[in-house]
């Protein structure tokens, strides 16, 4: 059930919305549907929790519930469907942003963190992760050129060593499941980054298709 969900990693910054994006064409020019969706988010319920999780400040368990409260929802009423009516489904985020900003950022539990995911999220894995991986100080570069400072958010307010931890635990997590992870030099070219992905959908894609 979760062959065609592919979730897109990595730090605040690193292009993962700008390669969702000629993913989802490169999907859609082959015939396929694709829902393109973030987390926190992806649903009316998740969007306004995404407003308060990237907002406010809060204790650390209430934010982890708060982000799986979003990703329940997410599941149940975009995920799960999209995937069972045969759709690809392209998620800016997914449970490792969790363990890699709540837990390895943050200080929080890990084995708790996985033990919520696996209560929220069950079976529902994406099977192909592309991590996008940048320096702090790029990815920082290419915020500030990109938007304005006032629409930052709370994690990217954190400082560069609270985002040094995250890539560090998203490079943890790539290390553990190298058949799910692949991790992309995210300070290459986006064209390169771009032909990158689609070779791995299409050997990706051939494996599904048979
Ligand atoms: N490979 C790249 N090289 C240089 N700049 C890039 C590259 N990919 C994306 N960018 C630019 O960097 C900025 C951030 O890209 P993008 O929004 O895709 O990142 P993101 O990972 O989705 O960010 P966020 O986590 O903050 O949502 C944008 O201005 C984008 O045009
Ligand atoms: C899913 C998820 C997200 N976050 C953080 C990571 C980012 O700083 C924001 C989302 O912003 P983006 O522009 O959509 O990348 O939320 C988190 O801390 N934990 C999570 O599980």
């Amino acid at each position: 059930m979760t062959l065609r969900f592919i979730s897109f990693e990595g730090i605040d910054g690193a292009g993962k919305s700008t390669q969702i994006a000629a993913a989802r064409v490169w999907l859609e020019c082959r015939g396929f549907e694709v829902v393109a969706t973030r987390e926190p988010g992806g649903t009316p319920l998740g969007e306004r929790l995404r407003e308060l999780i990237l907002q406010q400040s809060m204790a650390p368990d209430t934010e982890a519930l708060l982000i799986n409260a979003a990703r329940a929802e997410h599941l149940a009423t975009v995920i799960r469907p999209a995937l069972e009516r045969g759709a690809w489904v392209l998620c800016d985020r997914f449970a490792d942003s969790t363990l890699a900003y709540q837990g390895y950022a943050k200080g929080g539990d890990l084995a708790q963190l996985r033990r919520l995911q696996r209560d929220v999220v069950g079976s529902t894995l994406p099977r192909r992760t592309y991590l996008f991986d940048l320096s702090v100080s790029d990815a920082a570069a290419r915020r500030a050129a990109g938007r304005e400072q006032a629409e930052s958010d709370k994690f990217e307010r954190a400082g560069a060593s609270f985002q040094e931890r995250v890539r560090l635990g998203f490079q943890a997590l790539a290390a553990a499941e190298p058949g799910r992870f692949m991790v992309l030099d995210a300070g290459l070219p986006p064209a390169t980054i771009q032909a990158q992905i689609e070779t791995d959908l299409a050997l990706f894609h051939a494996q599904v298709a048979v």
